[in-house]
């Protein structure tokens, strides 16, 4: 029954959003995509029924909150900035972006929202299930789409003790994948972690702010090799390296068809 319901939803999800088929082979993201062109068809009916009877609203955790400390808001107010002065400057799309944030990577996709309220609709994204602002993970992406990399401005909160004061080495390799994730995610298409190496070079302090600057490196078929660097705003501190390798899959990988 419940993959008879994941095999129903999976013909109303598209592909993720953006998808940047000069990175990944057509061969790797092709046949997806006709998948996605037919699911767009069905999503667009399901927006104009009516009487769909769920809200579709979600919220986007990405905008800035009371919790967030004066260097987060200043981090943040620099690269939204450029997001902002290019898109006004040019009338076009900037070469920044800032990403929404959900909850659910459901609510990536078109017609996610509504799907996320019948599909386990208790699950949540590990990094945005916590109601208490600033308690955990507060963070928000920027992408630069030109230069396929992206930063994350990132402030861990108490719930996220390692070494007494100081951030838990998993908190942070959560936020190496979440961030690589989402730069891959946004190149290629659904994908999933096989590969994360870490090297930890200095501790970072509970409720400080640390910057998360992402780039991809290569695509060879369907992997697509990231690395990420966790530093100080200023970046004259070296906290965190990493190199992480996704696999690009169909949604179908992981509803068993
Ligand atoms: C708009 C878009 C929005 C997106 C924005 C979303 C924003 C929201 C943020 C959330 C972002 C969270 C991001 C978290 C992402 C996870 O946490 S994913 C969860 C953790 N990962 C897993 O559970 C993965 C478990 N592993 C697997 O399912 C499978 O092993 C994999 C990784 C899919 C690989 O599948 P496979 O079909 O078996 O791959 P396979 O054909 O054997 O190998 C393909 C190639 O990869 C190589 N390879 C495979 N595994 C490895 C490995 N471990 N090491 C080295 N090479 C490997 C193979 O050698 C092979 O190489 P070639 O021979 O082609 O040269």
């Amino acid at each position: 029954m419940l993959r008879r319901c994941f095999q129903a939803a999976l013909r109303f999800i598209p592909h993720w959003p953006a998808l940047y088929q000069d990175v990944v082979s057509q061969q790797t993201v092709g046949k997806s995509l006709e998948i996605w062109q037919t699911a767009h068809w069905n999503t667009r009916g399901l927006s104009k029924m009516s009487l769909w009877p769920f809200s579709v609203k979600s919220r986007d955790f990405s905008q800035p909150n009371a919790s967030w400390s004066a260097e987060m808001q200043d981090v943040y107010n620099r690269y939204n900035a450029l997001c902002e002065a290019e898109t006004e400057e040019s009338g076009k799309t900037g070469t920044w972006r800032k990403l929404p944030s959900y909850n659910r990577t459901l609510k990536y996709v078109r017609g996610g929202v509504c799907l996320s309220k019948i599909i386990q609709s208790k699950s949540r994204l590990f990094t945005r299930n916590i109601k208490d602002l600033g308690a955990a993970f507060e963070y928000v992406v920027f992408l630069n789409q030109q230069e396929k990399r992206c930063v994350c401005v990132f402030q861990p909160g108490h719930l996220l003790e390692g070494p007494p004061g100081h951030v838990h080495g998993g908190a942070i390799a959560t936020m190496i994948d979440t961030v690589t994730g989402t730069l891959a995610g946004y190149l290629a298409g659904p994908v999933m972690t096989a590969n994360l190496n870490i090297n930890y070079r200095s501790p970072v302090p509970l409720g400080s702010v640390v910057v998360l600057h992402s780039a991809l490196d290569r695509v060879e078929g369907k992997k697509i090799f990231v690395s990420c660097r966790v530093t100080s705003t200023d970046e004259s501190k070296l906290h965190t390296e990493a190199t992480a390798l996704f696999i690009a899959f169909k949604m179908g990988y992981l509803f068993g068809s």
